[in-house]
């Protein structure tokens, strides 16, 4: 897991909105590879919605064959009920770009069998080709999509009764009238969010931070269902300083240091496209069957302990900032020829 801290919300809303473009640049979509989009509602993802628009009016970027599915809607009120998230979703994103009308979908909560339209979500995202980028915020008690505490972490899309917590937050949007704000709503599961390729969270404001700590810092638990990224290969949790608050010293400068470190070796959230990927597989398999290419036998030998002495130290590896803790005189590590000071 990569956890990216910016100063504020709207760094970390610009580091989302410039990844997502150039992750929808790289895989360079057609009619028949479209990429899937996954999509949350809420205050949270507002600012990457209004970058995207942006970039979009400037001609940085087409939505043309982006397909998306939205993580969640409330059950029983009007589609056009301005606090529903048909409404949320075309008034900060849909109406700006181009993306064709049929290529986007929301779950019905207001649909005759509210078991089918779930059953049938998850099938549609299948025949998608599943998920690329699932991008998503979570609530104060660290739910993801509706997933409240308690939520299986194998669970589907499925009819969830909202937890008392979720109704008070979202009756600010309801003008703080708790008997208005909807008590069932229709949610992807968290192995819906889990099956996407990559997953990308937006956590900002000091009453997110003890879910972050939650998410990051103790195990996987279903009272916490973000934690469940802990288990997903590609998950990248963006957030702002305030969100760290809960956070211990020493994981902050940890993860602030691996993106450091990983600037400077050139390796930013890079994920190769899954065809790229069983390419290189493919190419390894035939290698490691291929009966010409062994391993070559100077590569098994040990190295030289005159070369490891020799080596330099490797100042590159370690930021700036971590410099001046370094001791003083330098050791090979290990024989992998890098050395430290001691
Ligand atoms: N179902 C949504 C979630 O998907 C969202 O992450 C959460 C947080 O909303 P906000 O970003 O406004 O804090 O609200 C709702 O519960």
């Amino acid at each position: 897991m990569r956890l990216i801290i910016r100063d504020d919300k709207a760094a970390a809303s610009r580091h989302i909105s410039d990844y997502i473009i150039s992750r929808i640049k790289s895989f360079a979509p057609t009619p028949n590879k479209p990429f899937v989009l996954g999509l949350p509602t809420g205050s949270s993802p507002e600012g990457i919605y209004k970058n995207l628009v942006r970039a979009h009016k400037n001609g940085d970027i087409s939505f043309k064959d982006v397909i998306t599915f939205n993580m969640d809607e409330y059950v029983g009120i009007p589609r056009d009920h301005p606090e529903s998230y048909h409404s949320f979703m075309y008034k900060h994103f849909f109406s700006h770009i181009d993306i064709d009308p049929a290529n986007i979908n929301i779950l019905n909560g207001n649909a005759p069998d509210l078991e089918e339209e779930c059953i049938a979500y998850e099938e549609k995202i299948k025949r998608a080709g599943g998920i690329e980028l699932f991008l998503g915020g979570i609530g104060p008690d660290g739910h993801i999509a509706f997933n409240e505490p308690g939520s299986s972490l194998c669970s589907r899309t499925r009819i969830k009764t909202l937890a008392y917590d979720t109704i008070l937050a979202n009756s600010r949007f309801f003008g703080h009238d708790l008997n208005k704000v909807p008590k069932m709503a229709l949610t992807v599961g968290v192995q819906t969010v889990m099956d996407a390729r990559e997953v990308v969270i937006i956590i900002t404001g000091a009453h997110k931070a003890l879910a972050l700590q939650k998410t990051i810092e103790c195990g996987v638990n279903h009272m916490w269902t973000l934690s469940s990224l802990q288990m997903h290969p590609h998950a990248m949790i963006v957030v702002d300083e305030d969100a760290t608050l809960e956070l211990q010293v020493k994981t902050v400068k940890y993860f602030k240091s691996i993106e450091q470190v990983a600037t400077s070796q050139g390796f930013g959230q890079f994920l190769p496209s899954a065809e790229l990927t069983l390419k290189k597989r493919d190419s390894v398999l035939a290698q490691l069957d291929s009966p010409k290419s062994p391993t070559p036998k100077s590569f098994l030998m040990a190295p030289a302990p005159a070369a490891v002495a020799a080596a330099p130290t490797t100042p590159d590896l370690v930021p700036d900032s971590m410099q001046s803790r370094l001791p003083d005189s330098a050791v090979p590590v290990l024989g992998l020829g890098v050395t430290a000071k001691v």
